[in-house]
């Protein structure tokens, strides 16, 4: 029997969305069109990468958004700072609906949203300078700050841990983690509110990812900044984010505070990736049952009935096939933890103790 709470006018995700929200997605949708034809380009039929997913982020929070590859996570973060078009639902961002907003004219909510990226060595213009590069984006934007642009961007520069006698260089001129902390003071340039960290340590070797993790947590507590922290990851998102959304296939599959998801996970997807992060134990002991998930990812394009996760999934059962299960809170569950499940778990995991990445300097 489900046991999920009666809450009939709940919404998926709405718990996760109130007014004190910095950014409120409400059922989001993000459908790629497949065309055929060479002349009329018919729409044959759509990729839903991101299929109806609600979430909020208070100003000074990280959310954490996991999941396997394809599960629509980059999708999500493009297009909550608009750089693709929503197929449906909403996007507001600081108390503005900017989910069909022109970019011109979004001006402030651009400011105050910014995105960085996975990849350091396409993201950063290879002929342009580390200075014009964190520049750009100010002259754009009209802010002269007091001192003059240069100031500030050898300011930024020094902020990410980087020389700032380095402003005339090019890209080319420094490694991964160097260039991600370029990426880095691009975004701050022009005083954030908010930053879409799109795998932002996924490129970079395993030795230097903890060196931009605990950047981005210092710069999270000197600045203020909300992030919204997109990995596959789950030790680095543990580390760094207060709370973590799961997707699987285009949804939302549960959504908690960190301590309550690590430690008591109700959908068996969450259960599936936990087992799969490495324990730090002192006995050298392992607690945890490895679940091994069979079969792929099925296609966004076609996605199964009921419950997603139903294809792979070793409790389901024909009521999954049937009906989706919505993402609400469950009896006895903490404030906040949501899950989508018919037969949700509800033994506890002893949580991995993550070691936090040792405080190291810039390389
Ligand atoms: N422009 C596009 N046109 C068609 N399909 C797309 C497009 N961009 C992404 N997709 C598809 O949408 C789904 C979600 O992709 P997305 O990149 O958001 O996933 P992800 O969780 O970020 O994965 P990864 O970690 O591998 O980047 C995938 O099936 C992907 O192939």
């Amino acid at each position: 029997m489900s046991t999920t709470k009666n809450i009939p006018a709940q919404k998926a995700g709405e718990s996760s969305v109130s007014s004190q929200n910095l950014l409120e997605v409400e059922n989001l949708e993000v459908h790629f069109p497949i065309r055929q034809g060479i002349v009329f380009q018919r729409q044959v039929g759509a990729v839903r990468a991101v299929d109806g997913i609600s979430f909020g982020v208070k100003p000074g929070e990280s959310l954490g958004l996991v999941g396997e590859s394809g599960c629509g996570k980059s999708t999500t973060g493009r297009a909550v700072t608009r750089l693709l078009e929503p197929t449906g639902g909403t996007v507001r961002f600081d108390g503005e609906d900017i989910t069909h907003k022109k970019v011109a004219s979004m001006r402030t909510a651009r400011q105050n949203l910014q995105m960085i990226f996975q990849d350091p060595y396409s993201s950063l213009n290879p002929r342009h300078t580390v200075g014009t590069i964190i520049e750009t984006p100010m002259k754009l934007n009209g802010i002269n700050p007091e001192g003059g642009h240069k100031r500030r961007a050898q300011e930024l520069l020094e902020i990410v841990g980087l020389n700032p006698e380095h402003y005339n260089r090019y890209p080319n001129e420094f490694s991964g983690g160097q260039r991600q902390r370029i990426g880095i003071a691009r975004a701050l340039a022009l005083k954030p509110k908010l930053i879409v960290a799109d795998e932002p340590v996924s490129a970079l070797d395993v030795s230097i990812q903890a060196q931009v993790v605990n950047l981005l947590q210092d710069l999270q507590r000197e600045f203020g900044l909300a992030f919204l922290f997109i990995a596959h990851d789950l030790a680095v998102v543990r580390h760094f984010s207060e709370r973590v959304a799961v997707m699987y296939l285009g949804k939302i599959v549960e959504i908690a505070d960190r301590e309550t998801l690590y430690s008591r996970p109700q959908h068996p997807y969450t259960h599936a990736l936990l087992s799969a992060v490495p324990e730090v134990d002192p006995d050298g002991a392992s607690n945890r049952e490895r679940i091994r998930l069979t079969g792929d990812v099925p296609s966004p394009i076609n996605p199964p009935s009921g419950c997603r996760f139903r294809t792979r999934c070793w409790k389901a059962q024909d009521i999954c096939a049937s009906q989706e299960p919505p993402l609400v809170q469950l009896i006895g569950s903490a404030d906040g933890h949501q899950a989508a499940c018919h037969f949700p778990e509800v033994k506890q995991v002893v949580a991995a103790e993550v070691t936090p990445p040792a405080p190291a300097s810039a390389e």
